[in-house]
């Protein structure tokens, strides 16, 4: 299947797109991303940004190189037996655990060819940062195992995330207490129910055994609303972006998401829902980047729609519904109000930088944007919400599950009732002393009592605006982007839980 993206472009393709948004014709994109490396690995990017920030800090030295350091990381091999002829295939993964100054530390697992042992110190490195900046109280790690997942089958899949999970409890990197994994590109609930079953079966007596994972399925601890979480937290933070009046004026665009035109690449979990909520609140999705091509409308397509089309197909390759075009980078250049990167790192570099048209960059993705890029288009005004913040709702909600799988209860069960019977009384009360009649609507609408998902939401929400709050104001103090406040954000935060409790 891959070999397919690499080949050149058919005539036919060549030819429709050369009547593209972009005006230049496409190439196919390769996979993975090949610009990072060309501007230094992921890992020396992350350190650059984490440099500049620490340069604004009066924190000591040593203290900061502890912060930076990777402080345990985990190499794995195993093998699963593979195919008909039950051949071993060997598999080679890795968890990284960046900073200890709180535990347990969490990040997600990525299934990817592109892992490796930079790229998941990079990811788990951004963990902390992105933990420290959302308030949430944990280190940060990563997982990942150097797979296409496409490539296998589902029982394959389940197969080798058992081994990989038995490896990492065997090293002792995966417990409710000590290092929590979650989904990332590549994986998501199966997956997650398939970690949390092999760490059951390591400790049948471990009341608490449900916490060692979170992004599970909901009918095995999950929470509702982590699905959703990191699209939504990227929506939030665009919301609270367009409706502050600082961002409007230094990207000229007026205020609110109704009518912006969004650009997202990368139609997984964190795509899909950031375009689903933007698309809700009246923005129009303009273009979807694959990885095998994209989809452009500019009237916007419905996400929904689209998504259905591309988990029967695979492609956007015949959908009526908007323009084919067998690219996906190019796609970052089109012009448009806010460009969504949500697939891989370094897709905003130093070659594609000058292009970029967007006033609003969000990025949902982990690391896309180089600091190449980011200095460009800081020139050209582009203004950035960086990934430890942008993409900071799904942790959060994390947290939140977490806290319930300790808790051992869903959040509401115990309010949900009392909360709707107390505001209904009052309505009643007030139907008396008014002398009106309530409709059964606004009766509902007034005394309904909030449930898992309300608070879920609620909870994130206000992380996201309070956050975004937090580095906005630091940006503007220190005089600095909004990616370098951020850093500077969480080294605080880190900085100061080490000073409170010694090294
Ligand atoms: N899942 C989560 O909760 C979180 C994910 N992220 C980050 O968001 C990004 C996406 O993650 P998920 O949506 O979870 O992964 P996913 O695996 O659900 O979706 C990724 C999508 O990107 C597509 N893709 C791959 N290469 C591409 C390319 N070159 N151009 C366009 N599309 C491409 C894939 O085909 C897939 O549909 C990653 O950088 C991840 O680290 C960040 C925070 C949390
Ligand atoms: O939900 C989590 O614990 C981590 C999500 C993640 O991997 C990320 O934010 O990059």
């Amino acid at each position: 299947m891959l070999s397919n993206l690499t080949k050149p472009l058919s005539r036919s393709l060549v030819s429709k797109a050369n009547a593209n948004p972009v005006g230049r014709r496409f190439k196919s994109t390769p996979f993975p991303s090949d610009h990072s490396n060309a501007e230094g690995t992921f890992l020396s990017q992350v350190k650059e940004y984490f440099d500049k920030a620490a340069g604004l800090t009066d924190y000591p030295q040593g203290l900061l190189k502890q912060i930076e350091t990777c402080s345990a990381m985990v190499e794995v091999s195993f093998p699963v037996k593979m195919g008909d002829n039950h051949d071993y295939q060997i598999f080679h993964g890795w968890r990284a655990e960046h900073s200890h100054h709180r535990l347990p530390t969490k990040g997600g697992i990525r299934y990817s060819e592109a892992v490796d042992e930079q790229e998941i110190k990079a990811l788990a490195a951004l963990m902390t940062y992105k933990c420290a900046v959302v308030d949430v109280p944990f280190g940060g790690a990563k997982g990942g195992v150097k797979l296409d997942p496409k490539k296998y089958t589902a029982n394959e899949l389940e197969a080798i995330t058992k081994a990989y999970a038995q490896a990492l409890i065997d090293k002792n990197f995966i417990s409710p207490g000590l290092d929590v994994p979650a989904p990332d590109m590549g994986t998501g609930p199966r997956e997650m129910g398939w970690i949390m079953q092999t760490y059951k079966a390591a400790y049948p007596s471990n009341i608490d055994a449900a916490a060692c994972i979170t992004g599970k399925p909901v009918s095995h601890g999950g929470i509702r609303g982590r699905t959703t979480a990191t699209g939504l937290g990227v929506f939030f933070c665009l919301k609270e972006a367009l409706r502050t009046p600082y961002v409007l004026e230094k990207t000229g665009l007026t205020g609110g998401i109704e009518g912006k035109k969004v650009v997202v690449q990368g139609f997984g979990n964190v795509g899909f829902y950031a375009a689903k909520f933007c698309h809700k609140a009246g923005a129009k999705v303009i273009a979807i980047a694959e990885y095998n091509g994209s989809v452009y409308n500019e009237n916007g397509v419905d996400p929904d729609d689209a998504f259905e089309f591309f988990r029967k197909n695979k492609t956007f390759d015949g959908y009526t519904k908007g323009k084919f075009l067998p690219t996906s980078r190019e796609v970052l250049e089109i012009n448009c109000d806010v460009l969504i990167p949500a697939a891989l790192e370094g897709e905003v570099n130093a070659q594609n930088a000058e292009r970029i048209k967007a006033k609003i960059i969000v990025e949902a993705a982990n690391g896309p944007t180089t600091p190449k890029a980011e200095a460009i288009m800081e020139k050209n005004g582009v203004f950035v919400i960086p990934d430890l913040l942008a993409n900071a709702g799904g942790v959060t909600v994390s947290y939140f599950e977490w806290l319930k799988n300790l808790s051992h209860m869903r959040f509401g069960r115990m309010t949900k009732r009392y909360e709707e019977s107390k505001w209904a009384n009052l309505v009643t009360s007030l139907e008396k002393s008014s002398k009106t009649t309530w409709s059964e609507e606004e009766r509902k609408l007034i005394s309904y009592g909030a449930g898992e998902e309300e608070l879920v939401n609620s909870g994130l929400e206000e992380t996201m605006i309070t956050s975004f709050k937090e580095v906005l104001d630091t940006s503007i103090a220190k005089k600095t982007n909004m990616r370098t406040a951020a850093y500077v954000v969480a080294v605080s935060k880190v900085a100061n839980t080490y000073l409170d409790l010694g090294l």
